[in-house]
């Protein structure tokens, strides 16, 4: 409806277009119908120009459809790329949890729902054209002989019934094998992100296809097949209906209400020309019921990908970051797993100095990374307040918080350009570049990087260049010597992270190697959800 609301005017536009369409269209018929009546009766023709009213009647028609249909084009363009626009707004500013959960809903939306309304919004422009023709046709028809027009009405509303019943059942069935097709979807998007895998050993690929995907196939093209027949026999029905009609026509009505013979044949042609259009009505008005879902569908995604970050987009980021702190930080994941509670973190205490060197230790699944989640601003905490320079934060999902970090985590994504980096100085970047030990890999041409294709090791060096590049006061790095060789290992800690220092970062880092756990002014421990401080290091001792 809002789609509707919105494109008033064109929708105006077009239903006007359409009955300059639809007029000359009648006025085709209305010549036909006159030439043919003067045949038959063998009367002579009126004293018009028929050809010349013929062409004129044409071109009215071929005008007025070439209009609609292109425009209808644009418009169909246009609202094809508002809807996408409009959901890739909604994806970039979606908080981090929703999307992360959302993320098969919004390939559909972007794709199938999508669809759905810009067809319905082309059928709709459909819809209105031929239902025009089909009121003029009837308002012709009656003039010619109410009686047998009563008759075609009963006879559209009879085929109607039969239509908007099995069109029902065949929808209920669409819709059942499109829970199949998105099932299908997901193994797909399993192969493809495991397809590694699967290349070394194919079994776990034919196991995948055997278990989920042949079972989701078989069920859709059953669903599919049994509601297209039904769409068919709706179709087959219809078409037979109005071929009985018309013999009925032919052989008893016109006898039964004595209409003239030349009557009939008009009236005969008539009915053959109005089932076109009566036929496009009935099958696109139910396409709407699809774009409704999906309608629906779409808005229930805005609604949840907005739900915990509305209102919290800002453009003001601290200048000056002196001291971040948590006090009673909780944060609980949701939804049962394996019918365990839910993994938790805190109630944390946290603070961190600008300037510092902070390490995170712990087990595997211990909450590092859930607690730099949530320090970071991607996860919502539960409970708990969070302060910035002793002045708390309202909302530490808001972009002035988030601001605060430039993290490259263990699942790092490299951008093929670094996209929020302005005004780098060209030798600064060299100096990283070189630091980091890749001046003979790639350089740097003012936005990107000459190559992203390297060693896991290399990206996530190219990945903390870019994040210093950032000029965020908090470098978050989350295992970053995991994939580095002993050697660059070392010279991370024990060179890298002081020159950061130097440089004036402040550093949140995940860690487990224990040899270099001396590198850093704090170092914190993580043991089921829980955060202590396990020891003070280097200038932070001093101070201490
Ligand atoms: N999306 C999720 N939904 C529910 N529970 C989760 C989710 N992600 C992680 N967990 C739970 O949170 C726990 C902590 O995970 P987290 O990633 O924070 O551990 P970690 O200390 O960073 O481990 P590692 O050293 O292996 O990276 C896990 O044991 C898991 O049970």
């Amino acid at each position: 409806m809002d789609l509707i609301k919105a494109n008033i005017r064109k929708y105006i536009y077009f239903v006007a277009l359409s009955i300059v369409t639809a007029g000359g269209n009648m006025c085709i018929i209305y010549i036909i119908n006159n030439v043919l009546k003067s045949y038959l009766t063998d009367a002579p023709l009126p004293s018009v120009n028929y050809m010349l009213l013929f062409a004129a009647a044409l071109s009215l028609s071929f005008v007025g459809r070439w209009l609609v249909s292109r425009n209808i084009i644009g418009f169909t363009q246009e609202v094809l790329h508002r809807l996408r626009h409009d959901i890739l707004q909604m994806i970039l500013k979606s908080a981090y949890y929703p999307l992360v959960k959302n993320k098969e809903r919004i390939y559909s939306a972007m794709t199938r729902d999508v669809g759905n309304i810009v067809q319905s919004s082309v059928s709709f422009v459909d819809v209105v054209t031929n239902f025009i023709i089909v009121v003029i046709c009837f308002v012709y028809m009656a003039l010619i002989s109410w009686k047998l027009l009563l008759c075609t009405v009963a006879l559209l509303m009879f085929t109607i019934f039969i239509y908007a019943y099995s069109e029902k059942k065949g929808h209920a069935l669409f819709s059942k094998a499109m829970k199949h097709d998105d099932r299908f979807g997901r193994y797909l998007n399993e192969i493809l992100d495991g397809f590694k895998e699967i290349v070394i050993e194919r079994k776990k690929g034919t196991a995948i296809e055997q278990k989920h995907m042949v079972g989701a196939l078989d069920a859709s093209a059953a669903l599919n097949k049994k509601a297209l027949v039904t769409f068919l026999n709706n179709r087959v029905i219809g078409q037979m209906a109005f071929y009985a009609f018309i013999g009925a026509l032919l052989l008893y009505l016109g006898k039964a209400f004595s209409i003239p013979n030349d009557v009939l044949v008009n009236f005969i042609f008539l009915v053959l020309y109005v089932f076109g259009p009566i036929e496009t009505v009935v099958i696109l008005i139910p396409g709407f019921s699809q774009a409704k879902t999906s309608l629906k569908r779409l808005a229930s995604l805005k609604n949840d990908l907005w739900e915990t970050d509305a209102g919290t987009v800002d453009t003001h980021a601290p200048v000056t970051f002196e001291k971040l702190e948590l006090k009673q930080v909780f944060y609980q994941y949701q939804g049962e797993h394996g019918g365990e509670r839910p993994f938790s973190v805190g109630a944390l205490d946290f603070s961190l100095e600008a300037g510092k060197i902070v390490f995170i230790c712990g087990n595997n699944g211990s909450g590092k990374t859930t607690f730099i989640n949530l320090l970071v601003g991607l996860f919502a905490a539960d409970k708990g307040t969070f302060y910035v320079n002793d002045v708390k934060v309202e909302d530490a999902r808001s972009y002035s918080y988030r601001a605060l970090f430039a993290p490259v985590f263990s699942d790092f994504h490299l951008f093929d350009e670094c996209y929020s980096v302005e005004n780098v100085a060209q030798d600064k970047v060299d100096g990283y570049i070189k630091m980091f030990e890749l001046e003979d890999k790639v350089s740097f041409d003012g936005t990107r990087f000459t190559t992203i294709d390297l060693s896991t090791g290399q990206r996530k060096r190219l990945a903390l260049i870019c994040a210093m590049l950032e000029k965020k006061p908090i470098l978050i790095l989350d295992e970053f010597g995991a994939d580095q060789d002993p050697y660059f290992r070392k010279k991370f800690y024990t060179v890298i992270l002081q020159f950061l220092k130097q440089e004036g970062f402040t550093i949140v880092a995940i860690t487990h190697d224990d040899h270099y756990y001396s590198c850093c002014d704090y170092i914190y421990k993580f043991q089921e959800g829980e955060i202590e401080l396990m020891k003070v290091y280097g200038t932070a001792k001093t101070m201490a």
